[in-house]
């Protein structure tokens, strides 16, 4: 086990994500304490009851009092509220961070409150199910994933690397950048595909001449993969609309041109442009396999071990 590299870590939002790295500095022997502060009393005590932390509060100051590692596990619509509320109880040198898929959005809305002594730095594990909740966190949930930390200008270079050795500690490969240029990354490579998942479940779910027990019974089949990420929470991802907005409609408005472009082959019998577009994405799919990112496994996710 490695030795504490915190005196006291507190989580603020108890669902998959703060579950999981609950489980993980726990197993990893990474904080000295845990304390845990969400929105809902049922959702605190479920936490309590899976005995994931040392300390429980509703009150998110009182939980990150004398905390030297903040981590803010909420949607990322309600990091704004959350910062606003402990900013006054932050200990001086903390270390403040967060797990959200926008990252933009956390140094504009979250920056502002905190105050001067205290090292902002957020952060995105890219790592996650279709399941929220406390009960569905699992400690291995982070490992040979990628964690990126997008430091503010003039964050303590110190601090950042304090928490890349955090993240490493609990299994993940850390990279540095720019908030914008993760925003940008993001869209195309989670938040699009979400959206797409989305949209074509939605349309099959609308099509009057396809059954829904149709729909289950041949979604054994591509269809099955979208699914799985339309089942994704609605808040969470709500949020991540609302905060990569620009991002998000640059992919969105790249994407329909080239739908149009495949669409148009398609009417016009243009064989040779769709057998091109068709090899050069196999190719991608096995160099990500290659390059041992992935297994050769039915869909991208992560399940909880059974
Ligand atoms: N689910 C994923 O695959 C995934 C992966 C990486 C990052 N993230 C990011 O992690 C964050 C948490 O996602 P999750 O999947 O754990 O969600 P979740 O729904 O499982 O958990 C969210 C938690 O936040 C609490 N909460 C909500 N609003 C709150 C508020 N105003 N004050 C205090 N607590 C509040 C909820 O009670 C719950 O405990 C999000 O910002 C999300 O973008 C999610
Ligand atoms: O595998 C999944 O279920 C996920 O959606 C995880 C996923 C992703 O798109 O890769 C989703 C959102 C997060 O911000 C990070 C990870």
């Amino acid at each position: 086990m490695a030795s504490p590299l915190f005196d006291r870590l507190a989580l603020i939002g108890i669902g998959l994500i703060g579950s999981s790295l609950a489980q993980a500095v726990r197993v990893r022997g990474l904080a000295q304490e845990i304390s845990i502060s969400t929105r809902s009393a049922s959702t605190l005590q479920r936490a309590e009851e899976l005995r994931l932390g040392d300390h429980y509060s509703l009150d998110a100051a009182v939980a990150v009092e004398g905390a030297d590692l903040v981590i803010l596990c909420v949607p990322v619509g309600a990091n704004e509220a959350v910062a606003k509320w402990i900013a006054p109880a932050l200990q001086p040198g903390a270390i403040l961070t967060d797990v959200g898929s926008t990252k933009g959005s956390v140094i504009a809305q979250v920056a502002p409150h905190v105050p001067d002594g205290v090292h902002l730095i957020p952060g995105h594990p890219i790592a996650g199910t279709e399941q929220s909740g406390p009960d569905a966190g699992f400690p291995t949930l982070f490992e040979d994933r990628w964690c990126i930390l997008t430091p503010p200008e003039g964050a303590d270079p110190a601090m950042v690397q304090k928490l890349s050795a955090f993240w490493r500690a609990c299994g993940s490969d850390v990279d540095v950048m720019e908030a914008g240029h993760h925003d940008l990354v993001l869209a195309i490579v989670s938040h699009l595909p979400h959206l797409i998942a989305y949209n074509i479940v939605g349309t099959a779910d609308d099509l009057e001449t396809v059954t829904k027990s149709q729909v289950i019974k041949y979604s054994a089949s591509g269809f099955r993969d979208f699914t799985r990420l339309a089942a994704s929470d609605p808040t969470m991802w709500r949020d991540v609309c609302l905060n990569n907005k620009d991002a998000i409609l640059e992919m969105l408005a790249r994407f329909s041109e080239d739908l149009s472009a495949l669409q148009r082959a398609i009417r016009w019998g243009d064989g040779d442009m769709l057998f091109d577009l068709f090899t050069r994405t196999r190719s991608i799919r096995r160099s990500i396999i290659e390059a041992g990112q992935e297994t050769d496994a039915p869909d991208f996710g992560r399940t909880k071990p059974s």
